[in-house]
């Protein structure tokens, strides 16, 4: 009999992310039935949004997450055993599915594109929703001309990384903010980004002064709180900004969150444009999506770096370490 193993939420994170709310079972998978298919996990993906996601998880619901599993079985014509899939199955080794009753808000299980020699974790990565982010809020929202100034934080991570190859190929002048100097090493040496400072030694606005003195264009956020107030106050006349995300608040206090500095004055005054957007927005254009950051990938334009732990069971530390900067590029946990 094949197993299950899975990650049941019992309790609901409060502050940083406690292992305890995390409970691992084991079941019996149960035998397909007619249209139904079999997958089993072969790479995991940890994600910031699980923390605030997971708040609206229904306890003792199986943990949110997306996966690349293969088709071991399958009585369903669209899915062939041995096929590499991309799922949002959640935080479970083996899941019985029925391609004609998914609906996930966050998007149906999709069939991978031919990786070549790349590895197919990028799935979740670069060629994932993370790249899907970089593509679409950079492009679509910011729509930056060659020779702009282009800031990103969280540069060294999943969306980061990519948002700043992006720039950098779309010809801008690009400025990375990362946690740690051998971040800043790698986005500088080899990403090429043009400046790069770490955020815990370096004081934002002094960075922008120096790298930046005509000011930034565009601003991707990916941390939000009094880094991104520093940031817009060095903004130049119409500058753009995409709210991406807000790392840097999502393990507080509800009731009690962080303030930051007024942004109204540079909104107003430079006339700025800000627009917060979450990825599934384009779900009718991820194929469009992948495939050009898998083009990309191919020719060398785009580099990605993963941060690999090994073993299901990890899942929880794995995602605690986002929150404590342990990874450079994209975190995925291999089964
Ligand atoms: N809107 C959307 O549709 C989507 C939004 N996102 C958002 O994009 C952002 C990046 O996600 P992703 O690339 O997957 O994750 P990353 O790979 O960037 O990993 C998280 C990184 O965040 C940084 N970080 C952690 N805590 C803090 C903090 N308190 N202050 C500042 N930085 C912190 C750490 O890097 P460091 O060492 O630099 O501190 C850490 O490595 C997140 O905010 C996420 O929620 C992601 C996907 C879709
Ligand atoms: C497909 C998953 C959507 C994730 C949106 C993320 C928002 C913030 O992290």
């Amino acid at each position: 009999m094949v197993k299950n193993k899975k990650f049941i939420l019992v309790k609901h994170f409060e502050g940083e992310i406690d292992k305890s709310c995390l409970k691992l079972e084991e079941e019996n998978v149960p035998t397909l039935k007619a249209n139904e298919v079999l997958t089993e996990a072969l790479w995991m993906s940890v994600d910031p949004y699980m923390r605030p996601y997971s708040a609206h998880l229904p306890l003792n619901s199986v943990m949110i997450g997306s996966q690349v599993a293969k088709v071991v079985e399958s009585k369903n014509e669209r899915f062939k055993v041995g096929q590499l899939v991309l799922g949002y199955f959640g935080w479970q080794t083996h899941t019985v599915w029925n391609p004609s009753e998914m609906s996930s808000a966050l998007g149906n299980p999709y069939v991978l594109p031919d990786f070549g020699d790349l590895p197919p974790s990028l799935g979740l990565g670069i060629v994932g929703m993370p790249g899907l982010t970089a593509y679409f809020g950079l492009l679509e929202l910011c729509d930056p001309k060659p020779k702009e100034v282009v800031v990103v934080n969280s540069a060294a991570g999943a969306v980061g990384s990519c948002v700043g190859q992006i720039a950098k190929n779309k010809g801008c002048f690009v400025i990375g903010f990362a946690g740690s100097d051998k971040k800043v090493k790698w986005l500088k040496e080899t990403l090429k980004f043009d400046a790069a400072f770490n955020y815990k030694t370096k004081d934002v606005s002094e960075a922008l002064k120096e790298a930046a003195p005509g000011g930034v264009d565009v601003y991707f956020d990916n941390v939000g709180g009094e880094f991104s107030s520093s940031v817009l106050y060095q903004m130049k006349d119409f500058g753009r900004v995409a709210v991406c995300g807000s790392i840097s608040s999502y393990n507080a206090d509800h009731k009690h969150l962080p303030k930051a500095t007024i942004i109204q004055p540079p909104l107003i005054f430079k006339q700025l444009k800000m627009e917060g957007f979450v990825v599934t927005r384009w779900k009718k254009r991820y194929e469009e999506g992948i495939g050009q950051l898998l083009k990309w990938v191919k020719e060398g334009k785009l580099v990605y770096e993963e941060h690999v732990t090994e073993g299901f069971e990890k899942l929880p530390d794995a995602l605690l370490g986002l929150f404590q900067g342990e990874n450079t590029g994209k975190a995925v946990v291999k089964v």
